[in-house]
């Protein structure tokens, strides 16, 4: 992806949240279907032992549009936006002849839809008392990802069974500087009928600076209906492992479940 354009897009994130907190409260609402949308602190409320530092602006992508301050949002997310879903398509492609499925498979209404998450996670003091993200999966095919100060992503490994903790552990993404980091989500699990696993993540805070990240989610339209892939059902001779069922609704009973991928993925399988 061209530089000037992932340059451009980072900055105008950062200036947005560099904006005073009434000219980004013209965007707050807790109302989770409303786009644009600025919120704060996932999931915070009473008796959590945890406290989540995190603002958001949600965005659609379909089209990217943005006609306010910064004005530098409104140019350079369009050019972003299609970068960025011609680095998934070619992943999804990838990923299709991997799973030995039609190249096409995943085009068309399957990744049709998606939206964009612009986090900033202020610096805190006290790392033991928050995390910038709780543990959750992303509800569709693939999140392609951006940061501006490397490290605080982490993903959950599952290991052999045998370590502490279960084999489970959580490590840290060490990107590159300039790369992109992308993760499947639950359709992939599902289209996938279990091959590729939606990649459970958290964001750690940092005492020493802010950080800046774009998730961009690709995803189905909501009125598509989405089915493990016939091939890999009959090929292994297994049966589907999820239902048939329309992305939209589950995208409203993924938000109300808050990302915990056994409660998302319990009104999935069969
Ligand atoms: O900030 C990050 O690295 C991850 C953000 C994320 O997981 C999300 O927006 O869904
Ligand atoms: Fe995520």
């Amino acid at each position: 992806m061209p530089e000037a354009v992932m340059g451009a897009m980072m900055r105008a994130a950062e200036e947005f949240f560099a904006l005073t907190a009434d000219e980004k409260m013209a965007y707050y609402s807790n109302d989770r279907k409303k786009l644009p949308r600025f919120h704060t602190s996932l999931r915070n409320g009473t008796g959590e032992e945890v406290l989540y530092w995190r603002d958001c602006l949600k965005l659609g992508c379909h089209p990217p549009e943005w006609s306010d301050k910064p004005r530098g949002l409104g140019a350079a997310l369009e050019p972003y936006t299609a970068a960025v879903r011609a680095a998934a398509r070619r992943v999804l492609r990838l990923a299709a002849v991997g799973l030995g499925l039609e190249e096409e498979h995943f085009e068309g209404s399957l990744s049709g839809g998606g939206m964009m998450n612009v986090n900033h996670y202020p610096p805190c003091p006290d790392l033991s008392l928050t995390l910038g993200a709780g543990p959750h999966c992303d509800p569709g095919l693939v999140t392609v990802l951006m940061e501006n100060v490397g490290g605080g992503l982490q993903i959950l490994l599952h290991g052999d069974g045998d370590a502490a903790g279960g084999g489970m552990m959580w490590v840290d993404v060490d990107a590159a500087p300039g790369a992109l980091v992308l993760n499947f989500g639950h359709q992939m699990q599902v289209v996938s009928n279990g091959r590729l696993r939606s990649a459970e993540h958290r964001v750690v805070t940092s005492a020493r600076a802010g950080r800046t990240s774009l998730a961009t989610f690709v995803w189905p339209e909501p009125g598509c209906t989405v089915t493990p892939a016939q091939e890999l059902v009959l090929a292994a001779g297994e049966g589907p492992l999820y239902k048939p069922h329309s992305y939209g609704e589950f995208l409203g009973v993924y938000l109300a479940e808050g990302g915990v991928k056994e409660s998302a993925m319990a009104h999935l399988k069969h």
